[in-house]
């Protein structure tokens, strides 16, 4: 039995309590990092009867494409077919790129995972190849999670469209954290046109991080972030108390 979903926290005091955990307890991030990305992979063995089959794993620059470059990791260990939509033909190194995010890229690239750098493709070239390395599986949306205020611009906005025209084709999308171009408080994309068409990601499943943001239980939400669970990723009670 799951337990019950704990109070919503908005994307500010989500961001707050990673900080809390960082300067007050010294948990470093990329523990938490690794506690996120090992929630998703657990999250997709079970929505999935044990054999998430074959996964695409779009990435982005920061620390959302670092809980995809993580997951690759764990999915791999769990026997899944892994293939990595990275933003970059090769990770930054270490003294120029130090974060958690670049080291979990650096790790996926050194273990030989099946890899592209999406920001080569035409939106259909990427459209395609979503679809046939997520056939029978999943997309996993790691472009953007809590960082931005604002739609996706360029050339995160060609990725989404893509996974949106890929998901027609039949694999289920799961979001990391919040659907890119979702707004987690207001409960809607940050931007929609007047004929309804928004640069959102519509995923059937969200993994979000600690707590649910306000805006997931708001009226036509669901029909982004489709059913939400939410992932755990190591934080003191304590530390996520103090933000509320
Ligand atoms: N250590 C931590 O703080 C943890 C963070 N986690 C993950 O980190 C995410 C937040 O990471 P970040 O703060 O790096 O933010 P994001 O990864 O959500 O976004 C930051 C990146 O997006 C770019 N960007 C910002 N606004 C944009 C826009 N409108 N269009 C296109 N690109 C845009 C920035 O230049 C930057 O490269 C969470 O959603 C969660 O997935 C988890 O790993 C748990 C632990
Ligand atoms: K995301």
């Amino acid at each position: 039995m799951e337990s019950p979903a704990p109070p919503p926290l908005t994307v500010a005091q989500s961001r707050a309590v990673d900080r809390v955990c960082l300067e007050d307890y010294g948990l470093p991030g990329a523990v938490l990092m690794e506690n996120a990305a090992r929630g998703c992979a657990e999250l997709l063995d079970r929505v999935s009867d044990g054999n998430p089959g074959a996964v695409a794993i779009v990435c982005g620059k920061g620390n959302n494409g670092g809980d995809g470059f993580a997951l690759a990791r764990h999915l791999t260990i769990r026997g899944a077919t892994v293939h990595l939509f990275a933003p970059f033909e090769e990770p930054p190194d270490a003294d120029e790129e130090p974060g958690e995010a670049a080291m979990n890229a650096r790790v996926a690239r050194r273990m030989g995972l099946p890899w592209t750098d999406w920001t080569t493709l035409s939106e259909e070239d990427l459209t395609n190849r979503l679809a046939e390395e997520a056939a029978g599986g999943w997309i996993v949306d790691a472009l953007l999670g809590t960082g931005p205020s604002g739609p996706p611009r360029e050339p995160m906005d060609v990725a989404v469209r893509a996974i949106h025209a890929a998901r027609s084709r039949g694999p289920r999308v799961l979001a990391v954290d919040v659907p890119t171009g979702f707004d987690a408080d207001g409960g809607r994309p940050f931007q929609s046109s007047p004929d309804g068409g928004a640069c959102c990601v519509r995923a059937d499943r969200t993994a979000t991080f600690v707590a649910p943001k306000p805006g997931f239980a708001m009226d036509g939400a669901s029909d982004w972030t489709g059913s939400v669970s939410v992932v755990g990723i190591g934080a003191p009670p304590a530390a996520i108390e103090s933000v509320r």
